[in-house]
Order: structure tokens, then C-alpha cells, then sequence
């Protein structure tokens, strides 16, 4: 097996490893998944039956990259029986091919859109109860499957996810007065899902977890099926993730790889110290440590390294380079988010066009897709091909096609699916309607102009609106950013009513973005054409959306703008991380939470970590001036100095180098006092 040759003398201590169960505890970049990968393929080669080895991902990309590698290197045709998959899809698996040992043979499985419509009808059902708290439905379930993964009892689950952990007297008195109510509603969902035999995605973990606990037949049964268990991502599973693995301890081997440093779930109920205590919960386990990194160059793990030195927990890590030295990391002070995006986009271009690298060679990392807008609207400006990887790209939110709706009609009046858009996004109007009024403009045949068409075709004050928005936004063509600006206008209380729940603090601020996007175009039908909103239904959702000209032509060349909690296992030649500012990092919301805040730094690690050659780091110096200027009090009276909590404060200049973009970066000093001005002087009455 030629995957041997390229382990290390620790990866493959650990790939042959002939006790029981194995932990490879390791720090990022030090080949963990390469470990699980060729573990899997020594275990086949060595002669173990594929269909008895299973792998555990936390995404079933990761699942499917693992195991397409592991098939690819081996000749025998027989590590295609070789399984990878989630916890959920597993669990699944079994209770599909075990029908009677787990007791779910009729039964449904429900995803959260349909756990979220039961818990309406209850809350409807329920409704005396209900208007006792103020809460949503989604947040009941929220509570539900906190308590269920953490095992943590309601009390708790209601206190941690409804009052920040708050402990004291008002809060209690708060807790105990809801949870009676939160209990009768909770018991309702689950007789609701026992009486129509639904499973939602908890239970799928829960039924096979329960069932091997304490059925030993059942146990015996499942270990004449499965030899090897191996587990990805360890730290980041939680309680009930591990008491569905626990059985499996006396069913078959275990072989599990995890970072503490990378544990940046806790939010979903994620306890790193599961790879902590592991040796003490397994019988007949060992831990193997792996340190040395072979992805990174020492001057990018020696940022790495500072930054776990100043946490409060001791990782015990201190990753070392295999690659030796190689460039400074840079910490890039911009004032805005467009000079940012602009800076990014030279640089991207500059790589590609002078240094031969591929946009693919770039890693772009944010804490959340929301913050990058004005990057993906930079680079659609300036050709450069993307793509997103979790949260949705800025032109495919469902706000922003609504609006778009319009100017796919005005630029193309036969567009039939931007026509039902647009039209059922006013209250009242269904598809069928919607398809009536269209069919009216189309076997028209332009011979009326569609405003007087859509006057005519809805009834009242509505049909008012449509027809002299129409009108309006018909009468700027070649205006491209003015038409989004007007129809904005005219829709915006229909926008912020369809997405009441989350519209001011998200989707709102898109607009201006669009609106600028929609300014550097000199038509219409390019925007429409090189925004590439034609079509994007068409082709089964696929990426067409924002990847411009370049990447068109087949190849699967772009830049990947990923959130940190989506770039886990991923890595690049040069990688961006977007706004490590004060109040990012650690966010605003962690500030009293050392637990928050160590998690935090963790999200920070795994960003540095993914860059092989170049790391470049963003921040916003409107913000460090702030930092600089000023200590905080908190609402408790405490003195708290932001620039004390922030990650970079007290970073060795030796460790980075800096660049400034615009106006040069510097700490404003103040007079002590202020003075008196005097508004007479200037004028002369004479
Ligand atoms: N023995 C080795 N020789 C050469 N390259 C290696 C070796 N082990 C790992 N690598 C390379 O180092 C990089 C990191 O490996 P891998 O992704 O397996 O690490 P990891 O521990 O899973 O990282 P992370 O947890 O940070 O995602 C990869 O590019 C991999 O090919």
C-alpha cells in the first residue's frame, strides 16, 4: 500500500495500531485525516472485510472525500463495500437494515421543517399554554434537542439557551415560571410524534443509542456486522453523540482522530473533553499524539502557537514545521469593507495573473457569510469566479431574488419564472393568479404596455402599486442602480414583512450593496447577464449564479469564501481571514463568557491554521482606534478594557508584518480638555 510510504513514523505507529481502541489526539495540519484514511485502507489491505469498517464524518463531504481516497488507494475492488457517513445518516442506515431490532419499522423519519410545522399545530392546539410564554416555536424545539444532545435537564437548557446561563434570583423566579408550560408543550410534540410514528433527526441517535445500551442481544448482533469504527472530528461530539458511540466500545474497535484546539461546536453541545477523558471511559485505549505540521510554513504556526499560548486552557500543543520557514504572516488595517474587498480582489488578481496561482489557491475565511456582501459584490464586478461554503450566496437570498424579480421582467417580459416571483410576492396573489395575470401580458404580445396590462389584470389598490412601480423602474433603463433603488422603495414594507423574523438585523443592510453592485453597470441586461440571475433556477440551483465569465468555460477554477465552522479539513496556498477586529474577536456576544471566548480563539485557530503559504489578515482599524480610546464599563459597573479581551492585543510585532490600506493607520491623540469655539468669528458684518 503506497499510502504507507508517506506516513510518518507516528502516523503510522498509529495507522497499525493492534490494541483495542486508539485516540490520535493532534494539532491542526498534522495529518489526521491522512492517518484515517490510510488506516482504513491498512485495515483492507490486512485483509478485514470492508463492509465491516465504518466511518464517521461530521459532513458527508467529508464522509465521501474519505472515502473516495481510501478507494483510490487500493487496487482490490473490494474497498467499494467500505461505508462513510454522518452520525444521522448511519444511525438511519441501521434502523432501516434492523426494522425489528430497533423497533422502527413504520415509522417516518421528519426533518426540521416538518418538526417545526408539528410544533406550530401544537402551539395551536395548546394555545392557553402557549400565550403563557413568550417564545417561538422554533425555539421550544431548540430547547428540545439542546437537552436531548447535551443531557442536560430542561431547567438548564431553558436557562443556558433562553438567559445566556444567567444565574439569579429573576432569573429563576423567570425559569420556573415558564418551564411548566414549556414541559406540557414539549410532552405534547412527543406523543404527537409517537401517535403519527414520526422520527425527527435526534430520535434517529437516540433510538440505536437506547436499543444497544441495554439490549445485549442487540449488541451481539450489530458486532457480527462491524469490526471497526472510526471516528473523524472527536472533539466535537457531543453527549449523546457519545452515548451512542459508548456501546460500540464492547461491540467492535474503535480508532478516533480529534484536536481539542479545533472543539468550535460547544453551541450545539460539543464537549471537547470527550477526547480529554477518553482513556479514562475506554477500557483497553491508548492516545497517540501526532506534532509535527505539514501543512504550514513556521511563521504561520508560530502566530498559531501565540495565540493557544494566551488561552486559559492548556492545549499542551506546539506545532512545529515541517515545511521550515517561508513569509511573515500579514495583518492588513483597512477602514471599510469595500477597501477591504477591493484590496483582496488586487491581490487575488495579482496571484493570478503574476504568480501562477490558480483561484482555487485561495481561502477567503469569515466568521459569517452575512459579512462578506461586499466581497462577493466586488468580485462579481471584477470577474472573479467563487463559490460559498456555508450560508447562501449574497444574490441567491431569497429577499434579493424578490427583488431582482422585477428587473428580470423589466429587462425580459417573457420571463415566466421571474414573472410568478414577482407577483406572488404581493399579499393575495397566488401562483394561479399570478399565472393568470402572466398569461394576460404574454398573449398581449407587447401590443399594451404592461403597466396599463397590470393595472388592468389586478383588482384594487394593489394592482395601483404594481402598475406604476412597473412604470417607474421601465422609465430608468440604463439607470441600473436608480431601478433598484425605486423598486427597493416600493417593496421594501413587503420585504420586511415576508422577512419579519430576521430582517433588520440581516437581510435589510443587503439593499445598499445591491444597489452599489447594481451602479457599476451600464445596462440592465448586463447586470441581469453578468450578475447571472437568468437561468439560476434552470439549472437546478447549480452555481451559476454569481461565477462570472471566468469561470464558465467548464473549469472548476474559484475562490472559496467559506465561513471558519465550514472550512474545517480544508486548506489552501493563501488564505484571507476576513475581520479579526475587537468585537469579533472574541464577538461582542462572548465577552462574559470565558467559555464563549475560548471557543472563540479556537474558531481563530482553525482560520490560521488552514493557510500553507501565505496568511493574511484583515481587520478594521476604525475599530482598534476605538479599542485604543476608551475602556468599557459593563452593565455590572465593571471596568472592562476591550483591547484587553481582543486576540491580537499584545501580538509581538516580530510575529507579523503590517499594511495599511487608504489613510494611514495611526492612534488619534486628543487634547486632555476640551476647548471653547467661537461661532462669530469668520464674518465680517461690515
Ligand atoms: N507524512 C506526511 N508527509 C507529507 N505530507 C503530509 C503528511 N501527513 C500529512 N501531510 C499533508 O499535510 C496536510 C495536512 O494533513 P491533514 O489534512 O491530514 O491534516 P489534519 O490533521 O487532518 O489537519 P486539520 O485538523 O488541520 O484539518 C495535507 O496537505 C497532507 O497531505
Amino acid at each position: 500500500m503506497h499510502l504507507k510510504e508517506e506516513l510518518n513514523q507516528g502516523q503510522l505507529r498509529a495507522v497499525t495500531y493492534d490494541g483495542k481502541h486508539l485516540l490520535v489526539l493532534a494539532g491542526a495540519g498534522t495529518g489526521k485525516t491522512r492517518t484515517i484514511i490510510a488506516r482504513a485502507a491498512h485495515l483492507i489491505a490486512s485483509g478485514v472485510d470492508p463492509s465491516k469498517i465504518q466511518i464517521l464524518t461530521f459532513t458527508k463531504k467529508a464522509a465521501n472525500e474519505i472515502v473516495e481516497r481510501v478507494k483510490a488507494s487500493l487496487p482490490q475492488s473490494n474497498s467499494q463495500a467500505i461505508s462513510g457517513a454522518t452520525f444521522h445518516s448511519w444511525c438511519n442506515q441501521l434502523i432501516l437494515k434492523y426494522p425489528n431490532l430497533f423497533g422502527a419499522a413504520a415509522f417516518t423519519v421528519i426533518d426540521p421543517d416538518d418538526q417545526l410545522g408539528i410544533m406550530k399545530m401544537i402551539s395551536g392546539t395548546h394555545a392557553d399554554t402557549y400565550a403563557k410564554l413568550r417564545i417561538k416555536p422554533q425555539q421550544l424545539l431548540d430547547i428540545y434537542s439542546y437537552a436531548r444532545n447535551t443531557k442536560k435537564n430542561l431547567t438548564a437548557s431553558i436557562r443556558i439557551l433562553l438567559f445566556k446561563s444567567k444565574v439569579d434570583k429573576d432569573t429563576d423566579y423567570e425559569i420556573a415560571a415558564m418551564k411548566p408550560h414549556v414541559e406540557v408543550l414539549l410532552r405534547a410534540y412527543q406523543q404527537k410524534k409517537m401517535e403519527q410514528r414520526y422520527l425527527d433527526y435526534d430520535d434517529l441517535l437516540l433510538v440505536v443509542a437506547t436499543q444497544l445500551k441495554t439490549n445485549a442481544d442487540a449488541r451481539e448482533l450489530l458486532a457480527q456486522n462491524l469490526e471497526y469504527l472510526l471516528v473523524d472530528e472527536m472533539q466535537d461530539t457531543n453527549p449523546l453523540q457519545w452515548e451512542l458511540l459508548s456501546p460500540f466500545v464492547e461491540i467492535c474497535k474503535l480508532f478516533c482522530v480529534g484536536d481539542d484546539a479545533q472543539s468550535i461546536y460547544s453551541f450545539r453541545g460539543a464537549d471537547f473533553k470527550n477526547v480529554h477523558q477518553f482513556k479514562d471511559r475506554v477500557p483497553q485505549s491508548e492516545v497517540y499524539k501526532l506534532e509535527k505540521n505539514y501543512r504550514s510554513t513556521q511563521e504561520i504556526l508560530d502566530l498559531s502557537n501565540w495565540l493557544l499560548d494566551h488561552a486559559t486552557i492548556d492545549y499542551n500543543k506546539r506545532l512545529e514545521a515541517v515545511r521550515g520557514p517561508g513569509e511573515k504572516p500579514i495583518i492588513l488595517n483597512v477602514s471599510d469593507e469595500w477597501q477591504e474587498a477591493n484590496w483582496i480582489a488586487d491581490e487575488i488578481l495579482k496571484n493570478y495573473t503574476d504568480e501562477d496561482r490558480n483561484f482555487a489557491d485561495h481561502l477567503i475565511l469569515s466568521r459569517s457569510q452575512y459579512y462578506t456582501k461586499s466581497l462577493q459584490a466586488v468580485f462579481i464586478r471584477r470577474k472573479i469566479p467563487y463559490v460559498t461554503y456555508g450560508g447562501r450566496k449574497f444574490l441567491q437570498a431569497a429577499h434579493i431574488k424578490d427583488l431582482v424579480s422585477l428587473l428580470r421582467i423589466v429587462n425580459n417580459p417573457y420571463d415566466e419564472i421571474a414573472w410568478v416571483r414577482f407577483l406572488t410576492f404581493w399579499e393575495g396573489i397566488g401562483e394561479v393568479r399570478a399565472s393568470r395575470i402572466m398569461a394576460a401580458i404574454i398573449a398581449d404580445e407587447g401590443k399594451t404596455a404592461i403597466a396599463t396590462l397590470l393595472a388592468a389584470n389586478i383588482s384594487g389598490t394593489d394592482g395601483q402599486i404594481i402598475s406604476e412601480l412597473y412604470r417607474a423602474v421601465t422609465q430608468e433603463k440604463g439607470k441600473v442602480g436608480k431601478m433598484v433603488e425605486i423598486s427597493y422603495e416600493a417593496m421594501a414594507l413587503g420585504l420586511a414583512f415576508k422577512y419579519r423574523k430576521d430582517w433588520t438585523e440581516k437581510r435589510k443592510a443587503d439593499f445598499p450593496v445591491l444597489k452599489l453592485l447594481a451602479e457599476s453597470y451600464a445596462s440592465l441586461g448586463e447586470f441581469i447577464g453578468e450578475g447571472l440571475l437568468d437561468n439560476a433556477e434552470k439549472m437546478n440551483g447549480a452555481n451559476v449564479l454569481t461565477e462570472s465569465k471566468l469561470s464558465t468555460d467548464e473549469q472548476k477554477d474559484h475562490v472559496i469564501i467559506s465561513t471558519i465552522h465550514s472550512a474545517k479539513g480544508l486548506e489552501a496556498d493563501v488564505c484571507i481571514v476576513l475581520n479579526v477586529s475587537p468585537k469579533s474577536f472574541p464577538s461582542a456576544y462572548s465577552l462574559d463568557d470565558i467559555d464563549a471566548i475560548e471557543e472563540d480563539r479556537r474558531v481563530l485557530y482553525v482560520a490560521l491554521t488552514r493557510a500553507k503559504n501565505r496568511l493574511i489578515i484583515t481587520r478594521n482599524t476604525a475599530s482598534i482606534s476605538a479599542v485604543h480610546a476608551r475602556s468599557t464599563p459593563t452593565q455590572d459597573g465593571k471596568n472592562t478594557d476591550d483591547a484587553e479581551t481582543y486576540f491580537l492585543t499584545g501580538l509581538p510585532e516580530a510575529l507579523v508584518a503590517q499594511e495599511t490600506v487608504g489613510h494611514q493607520f495611526h492612534q488619534v491623540k486628543d487634547a486632555p480638555k476640551p476647548n471653547t469655539i467661537d461661532l462669530s468669528s469668520g464674518m465680517d458684518f461690515n
